[in-house]
Order: structure tokens, then sequence, then C-alpha cells
């Protein structure tokens, strides 16, 4: 069997080392693996060390590293924020690892992946002794986290390997009320949100709750140098929920100890490289407005060819409005914990500027095998932070180096350098010999053209209206001239924010009814007082659970979406009055009237109108989307047992006395409808998203 692991959709599988590929064998059975240690909680069984396989893959592995880092796998202590065990061996860039050109051309294959949830997950055992999870074969640990495990895991069906991080529920909700207590319920979960955010209602949480934070977070994030997130279950039964996630077959970039010093440390180049992709990821994090507040080396990991991930997204923050980032809370490891953080009554602060000085411990670290501030009590390491100077090793003779490392490390939040700054940096571009790939190539979302294939491909279940937003904005992306594109327009500068862009876009969705979804999704706080955002649409609609009727209840249908009774489910919808025209009969005209939104999963499309075609402004456009939203679970929840309906939604803001609010034509099973008509491919107008949700436009 060949186990591959899960590189970008778009890259080549990579073949697992023959130890594992050619074993079936229960874990128990230690010639299983290729390393075995015993961490202090094992319990004797043996760990495989990702990075152990990673070595193995490389040509010359660096042995003499791997007994030096020996001495690093006893433990971390408090100040490292760390709680894994796992015995990473620290190598060298080896022949495989991709150079910043490779990089930057494989950017271009980081495609968008939809996080699956799975509600009702259970573990077996299957034939070889192994647990396995839904298709997921866990094959051994590779590391521990403070809420549990971490299992290299092996897809049955496709073989590839994932990362599967188990959390004990138990803890996290133990975590969760202590973080009640100390910071209020905007703290609360995995992955916190911004100042902005609205209290999660508890009395509706479902056990996922616990990491929604995090799992949004990562939902929004494609990026090379972040590690991707594709599935979250929780099984019922049991203590347990898991994250499914690419697996870093290389496994920790440098574990980091408080007393010791590497021997072997990262050469010049070596450490250029992985800050280079450090700023690209955060820069990338930063400008989703998302502060990680936990840089260290422990969170960066290698891939199989040696690219740098970013992990551990559970004490970082989401923020709501475009460009804040001030935070009142503190979280990180201590030892790379900025100074304007090491004060108990610190007032609101910059998160991007205390991920910079963090990132400049971690370069500190990489480059010199050690930290730059070391104390024995949090106390005193909060104070040494606060008050002290670093010292860089005489040995170091690169003065490029020295005014970086004291440009990253700069005590005042405001004069520390700035990830843009950064860019031009001399070390960091070896004076202009390796320099970065443009912010914006960075930052932007890529958008790439659907085979046939991905059309065919399932994806599994989407419970969210973001969805929708993002196959509206990537439509739109794809539609825009290639000078648009690029970012040569107004406010698509070098120099243009994410927060330019998606004004853009939103001004745009003005122009068109397409875009009218996405109005009406950052918009729903005017009718619900709740959502204000993407990001709290997407807390508040993606981990519901869905009801596993083929005909829910009004009220479970809206609890489904969680949208106002406003929205109609579609056996309400049924009954409507009116006419029911069909995408053809929308298509007559010559102009473009409107848009179709198919549902790729289920075959369902809705028709959006455009602005000239909507004529009340008094009504309520969440209505709409809400409709959308209640008709597309509704449907999902239907689809498992019958074959999907065809609905469409027309003219949905017409006032209702003379149009009808929603029309639609429906289906049963087995009956011939001039809906179905409506399949998506040959309708395709431009690009199109991957995603569940499509845009076409009518063809001429
Ligand atoms: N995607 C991955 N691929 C390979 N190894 C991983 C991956 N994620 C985690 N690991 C391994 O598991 C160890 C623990 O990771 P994890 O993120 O759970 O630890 P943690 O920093 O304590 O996080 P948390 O506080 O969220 O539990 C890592 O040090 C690493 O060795």
């Amino acid at each position: 069997m060949e186990v591959t692991h899960a590189a970008d959709p778009g890259l080549p599988k990579q073949p697992l080392p023959p130890t594992i590929l050619q074993d079936s064998q229960p874990l128990e059975d230690t010639s299983v693996a290729t390393t075995t240690s015993y961490g202090s909680d094992s319990g004797g069984i043996p760990q495989l060390s990702s990075a152990s396989f990673g070595a193995m893959m490389d040509s010359n592995p660096p042995s003499a590293l791997t007994d030096t880092l020996s001495s690093f796998s006893s433990g971390h202590s408090s100040f490292l924020g760390g709680s894994n065990n796992n015995n990473n061996s620290l190598s060298t860039f080896s022949s495989s690892t991709s150079t910043s050109a490779s990089r930057r051309s494989s950017m271009q294959f980081v495609k968008p992946v939809e996080v699956r949830e799975t509600l009702d997950a259970s573990v077996t055992e299957n034939a070889d002794g192994y647990r396995q999870l839904k298709q997921y074969i866990l094959k051994g640990e590779i590391g521990k986290g403070a809420f549990g495990k971490v299992h290299l895991a092996v897809d049955e069906n496709t073989d590839v390997g994932y990362a599967v991080k188990e959390f004990s529920k138990s803890k996290l909700r133990k975590k969760d009320k202590a973080n009640l207590f100390k910071l209020g319920p905007r703290g609360r979960g995995r992955g916190r949100r911004g100042p902005e955010a609205p209290t999660p209602n508890a009395s509706e949480s479902s056990p996922l709750d616990l990491i929604r934070g995090e799992i949004a977070i990562l939902k929004k994030l494609h990026h090379p140098n972040i590690v991707k997130l594709y599935e979250v279950l929780d099984v019922a039964q049991d203590d347990s929920m898991y994250m499914v996630f690419e697996w870093c077959e290389k496994g920790v970039l440098m574990p980091v100890s408080l007393t010791e010093t590497y021997e072997s440390v990262f050469s010049d180049e070596e450490s250029r490289d992985v800050f280079q992709q450090m700023i690209l990821g955060i820069e990338y994090l930063h400008e989703h407005d998302i502060i990680h507040r936990d840089i260290k080396p422990d969170n960066l990991l290698r891939s199989g060819d040696g690219t740098v991930k970013i992990v551990d997204f559970g004490v970082s923050e989401m923020f709501n409005k475009k460009g804040d980032d001030l935070t009142k809370k503190s979280a990180g490891s201590p030892a790379f914990m900025a100074p304007e953080l090491c004060r108990h009554d610190h007032g609101e602060v910059s998160g991007r500027a205390t991920d910079v000085w963090s990132m400049g411990i971690t370069l500190y670290c990489l480059r010199y095998g050690r930290l730059p501030y070391v104390s024995e009590s949090i106390l005193e390491m909060q104070r040494v932070i606060r008050e002290q100077d670093f010292v860089i090793p005489d040995e170091e003779k690169d003065p490029r180096f020295r005014e970086l490392i004291s440009r990253l490390l700069e005590k005042d939040p405001i004069k520390r350098i700035t990830i843009e700054q950064l860019r031009s940096d001399p070390w960091v571009t070896n004076n202009d010999r390796d320099p970065l790939i443009t912010k914006e190539e960075n930052t932007e979302n890529v958008v790439t053209e659907v085979t046939e294939e991905d059309l065919r491909g399932a994806i599994q279940r989407i419970n969210s209206l973001a969805t929708v937003l993002k196959a509206i904005t990537r439509f739109k992306r794809g539609m825009k001239s290639p000078t648009s594109r690029s970012g040569s327009g107004p406010g698509l500068t070098g120099s243009a924010s994410h927060e330019a862009t998606e004004m853009e876009r939103m001004q745009d969705a003005e122009e068109d009814g397409a875009n009218s979804i996405a109005q009406n999704f950052v918009s729903t706080d005017e009718t619900q007082g709740e959502s204000t955002s993407l990001d709290d649409a997407i807390m508040n609609l993606s981990l519901k659970p869905v009801e596993t009727t083929e005909q829910p209840s009004q009220e479970a249908a809206a609890e489904v979406s969680n949208v106002s009774l406003d929205a109609k489910p579609v056996s309400e919808l049924e009954s409507t009055p009116g006419p029911a025209p069909t995408v053809e009969s929308a298509n007559e005209s010559d102009e473009p009237e409107g848009y179709q939104v198919c549902d790729m999963e289920t075959g369902l499309c809705y028709w959006v109108p455009s602005s000239k075609a909507r004529s009340s402004p008094s009504r309520s456009r969440t209505s709409t989307t809400s409709t959308i939203a209640a008709a597309a679970e509704q449907n999902e929840v239907g689809s498992e047992s019958t074959p999907a309906p065809a609905i469409e939604i027309v003219s949905a803001e017409a006032p209702a006395a003379a149009t009808p609010e929603v029309n639609h034509s429906r289906t049963e099973s087995g009956s011939a409808s001039p809906s179905r008509s409506l399949t998506p491919v040959p309708r395709l107008v431009g690009k199109l998203s991957r995603d569940r949700f499509a845009m076409f436009e009518k063809t001429a």
C-alpha cells in the first residue's frame, strides 16, 4: 500500500517511507515504528516521530543533529508554552528542501479546501487492530499537545497521510470555564475573537463549539505557509474530538529549551529561508485580521519538501473590524511574549506588533540555538523581557542581522519593525538578491480554473453561508479583467491592503444582484441583531448540528441555518403562490439580469436577480440570504435519503403582494422538471469557484 501525505491538492502526492507503507500492523507491534520514544505519559506506547519519517526521506539524514536533539525531547517547561514531548529532530535543510524560487512558483497551487464537519463520528478498531476514525486509520502518535495526542493517520481510500489532533472535551471544557472566568464570554474557546465579536450562545453549543474559533480561523486560510485543516470530527460517545490536518512530515522546525543551546543551528541561508516563509505566512494572517499570538519555533513545522507551516491557532485572535488588532489579552508562551504584554495591567496592545516580536525571538533561536531572554520564573522572565537588553553573540559578523534583530526586538511596539518594513530589510532580502514575492501575490486568494474532476468531486458537507460569499467573491474575481485582478487598479496597488480589496469587492457587490447575497450576509445585524460579519456568520452557521429528518420543521430549518423564522423552509416555499420562472425564461433577454447560484453538491440552483431587477428596497435583505441558507440546509438534510429536488429562488426581493417573495419550482424525486435542466456545467461562464456553491452568469 502506498501512503502519501496531503500536500496541496495541486501538488503531486509524495510516498511515505517504506517502513510505514508496507506495514499494516497494529501499533503495539514496535517493528512498525522507525524510532520509538517514550514520552512522559506515553504509557509505554511507541510514538512515531514525524520528523524521523521526514528525515528518512532525506537523502542525507543529519544523524548528528538527531543525537544532539535527543537532549531536548525531555519535555518543555511552561515558559515555552509547549506540552509536546515528541522527539522531533532538528534536521538541516536537506537537498529536498524547496528554494524560495520554487516556493514562489508553488504559490499558484494553493487551492481553497473546504473543511468538513462530522458530528456523529465513531472510533472503531479495524481488522489490523488499528483505531479507525471514519476513513482515517490512526497509525501512531507523532506528538502531544496540551489537550491530547496528535496521530499520524492514513486515509484508507486515498492512502494520504494526515496529522489528526485529538482533543479531550473535558480538558477543553475546563479551560473554557477558566477563560470564561478570566476573560469573559469573548475569551472562550480556542481561537478567540476580537472585541467586536458577539457572545456565543452557550445554550446552543455543540462540542465543536469548544474549538469553533480555531476552526473558523483555519477555514479562512489558504496559504502554503499555514497548515491546512481538512476536517473536524466529534465522537459523541466519548471524550474525544478530532481535527484532521495536513501532515507536516518533517515535524517541528526546532524545539526550544529554556536551558539548552543547540550545537548546530540554522545557517544564514536557512534562517533567511525560514524567516521569509514566516513573513509570508504572518503577513497573510495579518491581512486577514488574524493575530497568531503564539509564534515560536515549536509552532513552525515542515512539510516533506521543507515548506514551513505555521500551526496552532488555539490562542489566535480574529478581529472583525478591518485593521483592528488591539487586544487586552495576554496569550502565548512567556519566553516569546512581547514586553508590552509582560505586565499584568497592560492596556490594549497591537496584536500585529506582538507577533513581530515573537518572530524576532524565533529568528534569534534559529540563528543562535537559544533564547535571548531566559529566567527561572514567569514573573522574573517578564521583568527581564521588559527591562533587559538581549545580547548578540560576538561571532555574529553580519551587521545586517544585528540591525534586524534589534529592530524586531525593539521594546517599543510603535518603533518596532513592521511586516511591511521587513519586506525590504537588507538581511531578509539578502540585499535584494532574494526578494520576497509581492504582498499582492502573497495575500491574494488564488482563483483557479475548475476541472471536470473538481466539479464531480464531492465536497461532503458545508453548513455555512460563508461558502456562498466565497463563491461569489471568487467568481467576481475570476470574471474581472486580468488587469484589475493583478491589482494595478485603484486600491490594488503594491501597498494595497486586503481591506481595500475587500472594500472594492463590496462596492462591486452593489453593482449586481449576485453580490447582494454578500451584502445581505454582512448586514444581518440589521434584522437579527446578531451576526455582524462573515466571521460571525461562520461562527453562527457552520457548526450547527443538522437534523436528519427529511422534512424538518420551520423552527428546525431556521435553527439549522441560524436565521430568523422570517426565512421560509422549503416546505412552506412550496406552497407560495405565484409564477415560478425557470432559468430558461429568465435567460431569454439579451442582458444578464441575475445569476444562478448552484449548489454543486446537490444540483440545486438558485436564481438571484440583479439589482436592476430588484424593486423593493424596504424588504429585509436578510430574508433572501436566510431563505437560501434555509433552503440549502434543508435540502442537505433531505439529500441523503431523496434525490435533490431542484429549487430556484427568483425575484427574492420583489414586493410580496405583487410578486411572491420567493418563487420556486420543486420537483420531487423522479419527476421530470424543466428545472432539472439547470445542470450547471453547460451554463458556466468564466471561472468557477471550487466550492459547493458556484456562480453562473446567464449564457447569451
Ligand atoms: N500537522 C502536523 N503534522 C505533523 N506533526 C504535527 C502536526 N501538528 C502537530 N504535530 C506534532 O504534534 C505536536 C503537538 O502539536 P500541538 O499543536 O497539539 O501542540 P501544542 O503546541 O501543545 O498545541 P495545543 O496547545 O494546541 O495542544 C507538535 O509539536 C508536532 O510534533
